[in-house]
């Protein structure tokens, strides 16, 4: 399984408290903000601290994202020399429209990394959706660069882009959440969900965030660390899961012994992807609590 990716932390970068202590909330991923977060005469501090921050700071196997400002911003450029050298795990793109987007930050990237003699591909690259030609180029943006480790959607900018406004519902993003989703799972790589804003209305993003799980999606991104637990509750296979997973497995191994593909248990057909999701349940379990894999299969 690739890395887990259940909650991305946004911390704005011109906040040097906040960056200091973003390593204590314990999300899966943190992401340094030098875009909407950060206003326009911040935003040479706001690259210096961050960078500086990336430099001296130890953030453990926390994995680090850096959003930047467009290559179209008169800020973009000078955020890629800075940022790609501080070598955060990972650069994400804001506001991706086209495969050639992706491929302008990849050259630039490559360009760096060779200029500051750091090996090729050292950082990867997020690409955000966050308009209607972005959305339906999904598919293409998330095959346009090999250091792409995922896709998200960001929400705001996107329904403002489509004239309308987030509803509790979220009925006016489901046809791009599938469609970046799609675009993830076709491409192999990782499918990240948007921000809720309203970081008190603790209900509304259970909610939101139960939605997002079961149409798929890797993880979220979270503007405020009350998030994080929550995400990580609901992405944790339950235990009674846990348990179906292994009774899955159990009897698949049964029927593979007996030479068949399918056997019922409890009534309810067992065959191939079954059994495959029952391992997906265990990766999950076992990169959550930390378990070796053989660890949990000794019960089966
Ligand atoms: C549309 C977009 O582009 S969204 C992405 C860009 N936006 C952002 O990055 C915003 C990030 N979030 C925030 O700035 C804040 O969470 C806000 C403004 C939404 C709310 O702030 P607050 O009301 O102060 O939050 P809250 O009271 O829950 O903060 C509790 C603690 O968590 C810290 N904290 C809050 N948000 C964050 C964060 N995103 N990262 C790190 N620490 C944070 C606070 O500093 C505070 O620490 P303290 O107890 O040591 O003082
Ligand atoms: O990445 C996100 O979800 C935040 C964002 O930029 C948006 O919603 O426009
Ligand atoms: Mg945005």
């Amino acid at each position: 399984m690739s890395r887990l990716r259940r909650s991305m932390l946004y911390v704005p970068g011109n906040n040097p408290g906040m960056i200091r202590d973003a390593n204590i909330y314990g999300a899966d991923s943190i992401m340094f903000d030098l875009e909407d977060s950060v206003s326009l005469n911040e935003k040479d501090s706001a690259r210096q601290l961050v960078y500086e921050a990336l430099k001296t700071m130890d953030y453990g196997r926390t994995e680090i994202l850096v959003r930047v400002n467009g290559l179209d911003t008169p800020f973009g450029r000078d955020d890629f020399e800075a940022i790609v050298r501080a070598k955060p795990n990972a650069i994400r793109l804001p506001k991706t429209e086209t495969p050639e987007d992706v491929e302008e930050a990849d050259l630039l990237i490559t360009q760096i990394e060779r200029e500051a003699g750091m090996e090729y591909g050292t950082i990867k690259l997020m690409a955000a959706v966050e308009s209607a030609l972005g959305v339906i180029n999904a598919y293409k943006i998330a095959t346009a660069s090999k250091r792409l480790i995922g896709i998200a959607i960001g929400a705001e900018d996107f329904v403002t882009n489509l004239k309308t406004t987030r509803s509790k519902e979220g009925i006016e993003l489901l046809a791009a959440r599938s469609q970046i989703l799609f675009a993830a799972r076709a491409a192999g790589i990782d499918a990240l969900d948007t921000v809720f804003s309203d970081v008190d209305d603790e209900e509304g993003f259970i909610q939101e965030v139960k939605l997002i799980k079961q149409l798929g999606f890797d993880g979220k991104s979270l503007i405020n660390p009350r998030q994080i637990n929550i995400v990580h509750n609901i992405y944790s296979p339950t235990e009674a899961e846990i348990k179906k997973s292994f009774e899955v497995i159990a009897a698949a191994k049964e029927a593979e012994q007996k030479g068949s593909g399918v056997i019922s248990l409890n009534g309810k057909m067992i065959d191939k992807p079954i059994v495959e999701r029952a391992y997906r349940v265990l990766e999950l379990a076992k990169a959550v609590n930390s378990v070796s894999m053989e660890e949990m299969l000794q019960y089966v």
